[in-house]
């Protein structure tokens, strides 16, 4: 099996701990010659890559080398695969992201809603840099890009890179949720076959096959309506905002019990009650300040401090695997199942060719072959058209500098839906990004009473 050379971007992530101890994990499944972080926050990435060179000096000997820079073209150059995790401004605008719409009772979530394109409007540029910087230094590497909000930057990446076709965007969403019904089933995750439609953060499950074929859809309904729905991957399992999500499910499946939801239809099925639970001082961008990224830095710190992992306990999460798996099917042609972003192009038979959908697809060297899916039915199909014209005007909105846009996203999107409550927002979040956000300008149209 050749052996791949690995840049992480994004090294000073809170994931990059989780994801090198997955790759430990999986190396006989994707075997590393070497791995690169690259940053362009010095200060943050060392601290993850101090720790790292011991974990991998400990547990991956068989790495010809590890190194970070923030010099990208050092970082990017003779690359097979880049896995992208990048956040523009940090967890601090995510708060801002969070608490903004909160002040008009609106959902106040990182990727869904005005918060979703609040981060949108930040992560696009960025994005469209790096993918072009990729190409500069290693034309055919695979990008991986997990960056959120996946959606809106999938339809970005999009516009601008048609003919890529070595960029995959994924989510690990659906792989977390299928941990839960692998638990129901006493199964292994990667045994499971999933049937899925829908957008990223915007989806459902139509069937859950075992590899022999049997069906398990109608069991696992039955077990989350009669015994709940909890989160059990390691990294969610214990956090009481996951808890509280997996249990969302519950009512999803009582509420509309045909299909199987993605936790984050939340937000847009129920988003009085998703107002109503929120602190506003302790949104979820506050609880993993205070929750995942400082354990992930104390981690860092005594790995560094004890110069070995002995004494501290590291674990592999779905997160992680879930990349890398996709990531293995792609090198080695396993032809794998995996549930990932492709341009729709008659996959959902009514829904347009040009929009980025999230569904099953078999993972092969010459990129992801989606299984159709058919026509969907109205509800999920009105749903599905009213998100994918919040995501397009965006995206639009970036291209545009058009105010006008974004006052039409945040106005279509079920979590707004107000006219004057998306303005309130807008002008909000335009001055909360002004560092990020290209300017947005009103459009010269005029309204005459002719
Ligand atoms: N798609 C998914 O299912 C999924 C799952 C988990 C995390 N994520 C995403 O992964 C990303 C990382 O999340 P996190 O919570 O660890 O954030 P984080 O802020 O801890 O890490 C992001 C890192 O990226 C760096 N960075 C920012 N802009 C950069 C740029 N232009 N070039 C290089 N590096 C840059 C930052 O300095 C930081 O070290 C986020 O976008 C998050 O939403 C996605
Ligand atoms: O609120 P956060 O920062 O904890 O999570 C936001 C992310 O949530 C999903 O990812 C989960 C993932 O599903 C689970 O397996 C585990 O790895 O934790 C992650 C969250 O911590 C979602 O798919 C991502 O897009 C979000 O970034
Ligand atoms: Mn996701």
């Amino acid at each position: 099996m050749k052996r791949q050379n690995l840049v992480v971007v994004g090294g000073g992530s809170t994931y990059t701990i989780g994801m090198i101890m997955s790759l430990v994990a999986e190396k006989e499944q994707f075997p590393l010659k070497s791995i690169t972080f690259y940053d362009t926050n010095a200060e943050r990435q060392e601290k993850i890559a101090k720790a790292t060179e011991i974990i991998l000096r400990e547990k991956y000997p068989e790495l010809d080398s590890f190194h970070y820079t923030t010099d990208k073209e050092e970082a990017l150059s003779n690359a097979d695969f880049v896995f992208v995790q990048i956040r523009t401004g940090g967890l601090a605008m995510r708060e801002q992201d969070e608490q903004i719409p909160l002040r008009y009772e609106a959902v106040g979530q990182e990727t869904c809603g005005p918060g979703g394109m609040a981060y949108g409007l930040r992560s696009i540029g960025d994005m469209i840099e790096l993918v072009n910087d990729i190409r500069t230094y290693s034309p055919d590497a695979w990008i991986l890009n997990y960056t959120n909000p996946a959606a809106i930057v999938a339809e970005a990446l999009r516009r601008e890179f048609p003919a890529d076709k070595k960029l995959l965007n994924i989510c690990d969403m659906p792989a977390a949720i299928m941990v839960s019904y692998a638990g129901i089933l006493g199964k292994d995750v990667f045994d499971l076959v999933p049937e899925y439609f829908g957008l990223n953060h915007f989806g459902w499950f139509t069937k859950i096959l075992d590899k022999e074929g049997n069906d398990h859809t109608n069991t696992i309904k039955r077990a989350i309506t009669e015994d709940g729905f909890i989160p059990e991957d390691a990294e969610i399992a214990n956090d009481p905002s996951w808890i509280h999500t997996f249990k969302q499910v519950e009512r999803m499946v009582t509420d509309f019990p045909e299909y199987l939801p993605n936790t984050y239809l939340q937000y847009y099925l129920y988003p009085s009650q998703m107002v109503e639970k929120e602190d506003p001082s302790t949104t979820r961008a506050r609880q993993v300040i205070n929750g995942r990224e400082k354990r992930v830095h104390t981690l860092a710190d005594q790995i560094i401090e004890d110069g070995t992992t002995e004494n501290v306990e590291l674990e592999v999460d779905i997160h992680g695997r879930y990349m890398i798996r996709v990531a293995a099917s792609m090198a080695y042609n396993n032809g794998d199942i995996f549930i990932v972003m492709v341009e729709n192009n008659g996959t959902i038979a009514n829904l347009p060719d040009d929009v980025m959908v999230e569904v099953p697809a078999m993972i092969t060297n010459r990129g992801p072959k989606p299984f159709a899916v058919g026509h969907i039915s109205t509800f999920y199909k009105g749903l599905i058209e009213g998100q994918l014209a919040y995501e397009k005007l965006v995206v639009d909105a970036f291209y545009e500098n058009s105010y006008e846009k974004a006052l039409q996203a945040l106005t279509l999107n079920r979590t707004v839906v107000d006219a004057p409550r998306a303005r309130q927002i807008l002008d909000d979040m335009i001055e909360a990004n002004k560092d990020y956000w290209p300017a947005l300008h009103a459009s010269k149209q005029v309204v005459t009473n002719q």
